[in-house]
């Protein structure tokens, strides 16, 4: 038999695992739980998740036919046994790590991974789709599975597609894993309905052939019910138990701490982060204020609203993985008079921006949206990214946009956004904040305007930086100014809105302005500030720095500002050979 190490080293391929009596798939579980657990202590990733998921996954591998039979992971972060049965085993200790797997399925990396995944609920919905097309063409015989947790299924689309499949009577067949827990505690009225299920339930209603519960740790058993699922030409969902952290008695006792971990060899944090600043920040707020309250869409504790949940438990919200219901909810609060902080990760407000344009803005609602993970987001990969949502939101009416360098002006922004009356996004990264290393004096916020970071005389480069990266410009200008090219640093705080008059008569002074953000570039900040300036006679030049590529890879913040030449090092050899080139083409021309 197998040995641990042996089976991440891939010498036991699908075809041997199929080969083997189903009675030994409970001893292949087994080993390959040591084997992940011993691994991702060292490289980190997600992982309770991932030890619950371990005798589903090889029960459906030994069953169905992947890539024939199609699996789709819901979010696709415990889809960590699938990558090492699919023949992904030897390169699991870079999982996550820049150039090395990705933390999700990801078609670019194998056949048997069908979706670039990392948002929650959409599985049902693709599968559903996937049949039909499938139907389509009478390919009846290739089955499509959504797995999904029963976090996942609370979601808003995840709903939408129970009600399409239910009523077309597609033959998806859905494995609910569910182990009564989101990242934080499970809610909802789902949440409860799936602890006493009773065979008129809520997938019945639906139309849904509902086999339930089983447990989803007995290899033996999940081998027979998805055997006898193959021959089922219905909407189909099987209702499995699981154990987050299962075979790891400190992930057991507390999945919660364990839902992703940081391995050995990964740098621990020096310095406290936005999250951390802005939990504090917003426990201060709601003890000033009594009309202050908070939601969070499923990530109480990544977003830092759990202080204040402990704290103030009536005055905090998990609404679930229901980011469109979280900002529609706090339009709600809103009118009810409540000063509302809706605490997300920016990639998931993706999902509510029509809920922020109709039921916030066009209802002149005044709100606070914190947009957490704004920039490059280490770890997650393309589908976590924060890149988006300046080019989404900066257009948008009724609507102030800030962005802080420093833990003490996320203080500062927090504070004054709950004075305004109107909506005040204020975004910010993933990130260690550089407070201990900035001697930049605190200045009072001014509607539209920045402030100089430095300034030197004759400087004919600005450099305008918003949040994040003006720490990066900082290191910069270290650079620049050994090679003897004079620059001054305004962060400018206002995404939006920006005081046309500050603006204009500012960049005219300079050469060259070049804008830095850790955002798309395209439809991004700096082309909406240089903008200002089309109707100047006398225009800078202008240079727009920010994230070109959008789909980024996974890696650590710094792999990923290298990657996009937003390190201080990078910024600096860019911003040096462009005015090198300005400089060179002007003597040309005068030639
Ligand atoms: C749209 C969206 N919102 C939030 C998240 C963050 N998130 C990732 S996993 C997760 C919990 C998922 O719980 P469940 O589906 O029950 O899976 P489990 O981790 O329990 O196996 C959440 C909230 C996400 N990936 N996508
Ligand atoms: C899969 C998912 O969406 C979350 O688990 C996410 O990976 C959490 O990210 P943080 O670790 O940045 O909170
Ligand atoms: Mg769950």
């Amino acid at each position: 038999m197998m040995n641990n190490n042996e089976i991440l080293e891939g010498k036991f391929p699908l075809a041997y695992i199929k080969s083997l009596p189903a009675q030994q798939l409970a001893d292949v579980a087994q080993r390959m739980r040591s084997a992940m657990v011993e691994s991702l202590l060292e490289s980190g990733g997600h992982f309770s998740s991932n030890l619950g998921t371990i005798e589903l996954t090889l029960a459906l591998h030994y069953v169905f036919n992947s890539p024939r039979d199609k699996f789709l992971f819901d979010v696709g972060h415990q889809c960590y046994a699938h990558k090492i049965i699919t023949g992904r085993g030897e390169a699991f200790a870079s999982i996550r790590q820049f150039g090395g797997l990705s933390g999700f399925t990801r078609p670019q990396e194998s056949e048997h991974d069908i979706l670039s995944s990392g948002h929650a609920s959409v599985s049902l919905s693709v599968a559903a789709g996937m049949v039909a097309g499938q139907a389509l063409e009478m390919r009846k015989q290739e089955r499509v599975l959504a797995i999904i947790g029963d976090a996942g299924l609370s979601g808003g689309i995840a709903f939408e597609a129970l009600n399409h499949i239910g009523a077309m009577g597609l033959p998806v067949i859905v494995i609910l894993n569910d182990n009564q827990m989101s990242i934080a505690p499970g809610c909802g009225a789902l949440h409860e309905h799936l602890a006493i299920l009773e065979d008129r339930n809520f997938f019945t209603t639906l139309g849904f052939e509902y086999w339930g519960d089983y447990d989803g740790h007995d290899c033996a058993l999940m081998v027979d019910l998805f055997t006898k699922a193959k021959a089922v030409q219905r909407p189909l969902l099987i209702h499995l138990k699981t154990q987050k952290g299962k075979g790891y008695p400190a992930a057991e006792i507390d999945p919660i701490a364990y839902h992703g971990i940081t391995g050995k060899g990964q740098a621990k944090a020096s310095a406290p982060s936005y999250t951390q600043i802005f939990s504090e920040a917003l426990v201060g707020l709601a003890q000033k204020h009594e009309d202050v309250v908070a939601i969070t869409a499923a990530m109480p504790s990544g977003t830092g609203v759990d202080k204040l949940e402990k704290l103030m438990p009536q005055r905090c919200y998990d609404v679930g993985i229901a980011e469109q219901h979280a900002v529609a909810f706090a339009s709600g609060l809103a009118l009810a008079g409540k000063r509302v902080v809706v605490a997300l990760y920016a990639t998931f407000l993706q999902r509510a921006v029509d809920q922020v344009i109709h039921d916030v803005v066009m209802q002149r609602l005044p709100m606070i949206i914190t947009l957490d993970r704004a920039g490059v987001v280490a770890g997650d990969g393309e589908s976590h990214q924060g890149v988006y949502d300046i080019a989404l939101l900066q257009s948008l009416p009724n609507l102030i946009f800030l962005a802080p360098a420093s833990g003490e002006e996320l203080k500062l922004m927090l504070s004054w956004a709950s004075e305004q009356s109107t909506l005040v996004v204020i975004r910010y990264a993933k990130a260690e904040i550089p407070d201990a290393q900035l001697k930049i004096p605190l200045e009072p916020l001014v509607l539209g305007v920045g402030v100089f970071w430095h300034r030197v005389e004759d400087a004919a480069i600005l450099l305008v930086s918003l949040g994040s990266l003006a720490i990066e410009v900082e290191r910069a200008i270290e650079y620049l100014g050994e090679r003897n090219i004079a620059v001054d640093h305004c962060h400018a705080r206002f995404i939006k809105p920006l005081n046309v008059e500050y603006w204009q008569s500012l960049l005219a002074k300079y050469s060259l302005v070049v804008t830095l953000e850790e955002a798309v570039v395209d439809g991004g900040w700096g082309v909406q500030l240089a903008s200002l300036m089309s109707m100047a006679q006398e225009r800078p030049r202008f240079l727009h720095l920010g994230v070109e590529s959008s789909l980024l890879p996974h890696g650590s913040r710094d792999d990923l500002l290298r990657f996009c030449q937003l390190d201080g090092t990078s910024i600096a050899q860019r911003v040096a050979s462009y005015y090198q080139y300005l400089d060179d083409k002007s003597s040309a021309d005068v030639v």
